[in-house]
């Protein structure tokens, strides 16, 4: 198992769990608006980290952001493996090839 699908188990595991057990369940608990609310936080913190050029703080919010993502995911019941499968539907297709094919 890689490190993301281990977090994303135990992220689908949190779900039902006790709010006051965890901060995952805590953050499920309040429903997906909250969970995307909150990944559009860390995605943004993020970017002010790539733009300021700060490798270290950029790392540490970059996995703020994959957690927070795989949070809202679930919360939509969306799994990893969805979206994993369609990242392997893309390899091998230009973005500029299919940029142009949507014409
Ligand atoms: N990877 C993470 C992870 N990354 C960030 N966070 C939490 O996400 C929160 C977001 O940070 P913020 O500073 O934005 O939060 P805050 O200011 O306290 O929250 P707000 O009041 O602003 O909503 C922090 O409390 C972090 O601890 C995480 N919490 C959990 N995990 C993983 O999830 C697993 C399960 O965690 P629990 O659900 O807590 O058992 C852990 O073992 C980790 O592997």
């Amino acid at each position: 198992m890689t490190t993301l699908s281990r977090l994303a188990a135990t992220i689908q595991a949190r779900k039902g769990a006790d709010p006051e057990s965890s901060w995952t369940a805590k953050l499920l608990s309040k429903g997906p608006e909250k969970c995307a609310e909150k990944f559009g936080e860390e995605a943004v913190e993020a970017i002010i980290e790539a733009v300021k050029g700060d490798r270290a703080k950029l790392t540490a919010e970059a996995a703020d952001v994959l957690y927070h993502l795989l949070v809202m995911l679930a919360a939509r019941d969306v799994t990893l493996d969805e979206v994993l499968d369609e990242l392997d539907r893309r390899e091998g297709t230009s973005g500029l090839a299919e940029k142009a094919a949507r014409g």
